[in-house]
């Protein structure tokens, strides 16, 4: 099912948490909205289930005007970041609940259940409670709960949030795996990019109520629209004043002489020697990270500036602290400064 939204505003007393937002979410991708605490991520998600009601704007999904239409009307599956699974039940009778309320008959529960428990790859432990599985285990119970109607929409609020670092991963691959298996449309709630990057066709990036950028991973983290966009979405230092100009008089993006410069710690390129077109800086501390090296530098203003290498570039370089090298931007962006016009 293709969502569709218009111009959607929402407000909660004078605050506008939603701010005409135009979206369209296309028929079986998977769609990350992004951004940080209190963007309107989970307003936006509520607003697409119908569990909150839009001040303006309209919503239609599958060619059809949803905005009005009741929760239970819109062939929805839901999953938050707390389990919420009944603690009573069986995790078969959890997952058999919404086939039971739709008197849907025993023998299909049975059959569907059991499908369910082997597509979350839990078929053993079906007769277990909530409080004997592991949390990452649970969510996935969620997961299959939420797909045991066969919804044509998943709608996912940080459902891996509570997990750690580890389990999340794993999760993140499986969800991947499953949307592609059950070919439903998804959206997914998550202020963590690296979680969005790696699991989304496309993702929304949200800040303050509003749309900054819709793009595929790789769009939005090459191609950044804003200066919110470039600085959420990747590490990246953000240079002003005089450090932006020890870089533009280097040629790079000159133009912009009264905006900042952005350069991602991974676009930079550290050398023994110097050229016309870098800048001296002094080493003041490397991390090797296990899969990368993040080396801190002062740059000739003593601000500081982050560059990350691989271990073989380190290794050639054989950096200490304490002495110089020569920093090379392989890219770097400017954003024109916004300009109110009143005419
Ligand atoms: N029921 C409500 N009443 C009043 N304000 C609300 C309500 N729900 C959300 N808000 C406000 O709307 C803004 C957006 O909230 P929302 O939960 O959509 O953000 P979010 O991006 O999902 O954040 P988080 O990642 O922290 O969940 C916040 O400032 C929040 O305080």
């Amino acid at each position: 099912m293709t969502i569709v939204i218009e111009g959607v505003t929402k407000h909660f007393g004078s605050f506008r948490a939603l701010n005409e937002i135009h979206l369209t979410i296309p028929q079986g991708k998977l769609v990350a909205l992004l951004g940080p605490s209190g963007s309107g991520k989970s307003t936006l998600l509520r607003v697409i289930a119908g569990l909150e009601h839009t001040d303006q704007g309209r919503i239609h999904i599958d060619g059809r005007d949803a905005t009005t239409l009741d929760v239970r009307h819109r062939n929805i599956g839901f999953v938050f970041q707390h389990y919420a699974l009944f603690k009573h039940m069986t995790i078969r009778q959890n997952i058999a609940f919404a086939l039971q309320i739709r008197r849907v008959p025993k023998t299909v529960v049975r059959e569907r259940v059991k499908e369910l428990l082997g597509l979350i790859q839990l078929e053993g432990l079906g007769d277990r409670y909530p409080a004997q599985l592991s949390g990452g285990q649970r969510q996935r119970v969620a997961l299959a709960r939420a797909l045991a109607a066969q919804p044509q929409v998943l709608l996912l609020d940080e459902p891996f949030g509570a997990l750690d670092a580890k389990v999340r991963e794993e999760l993140r691959v499986w969800l991947r795996r499953l949307h592609d298996e059950v070919q439903m449309t998804s959206i997914f709630v998550t202020h963590d990019q690296e979680e969005a990057m790696a699991v989304a066709d496309e993702i929304v990036v949200m800040n303050q109520g509003s749309i900054e950028q819709i793009g595929t991973p790789a769009e939005i983290y090459d191609h950044p629209k804003t200066p919110f966009v470039m600085s959420f979405v990747g590490p990246v230092n953000i240079l002003s004043g005089s450090t932006a100009r020890l870089f533009q008089s280097q040629g790079w993006e000159s133009s912009s002489e009264q905006g900042s410069l952005f350069i991602r710690p991974h676009d930079i390129d550290l050398r023994p020697t110097a050229h016309p077109s870098t800048v001296a800086a002094c080493v003041r501390r490397v991390t090797d990270l296990g899969w990368e090296v993040r080396v801190e530098l002062e740059l000739p203003n003593r601000q500081p500036l982050t560059a990350f290498l691989t271990r073989s570039q380190l290794r050639d370089l054989s950096l200490q602290p304490g002495e110089a090298v020569f920093v090379k931007p392989r890219a770097a962006k400017a954003f024109l400064p916004k300009l109110d016009c009143v005419i």
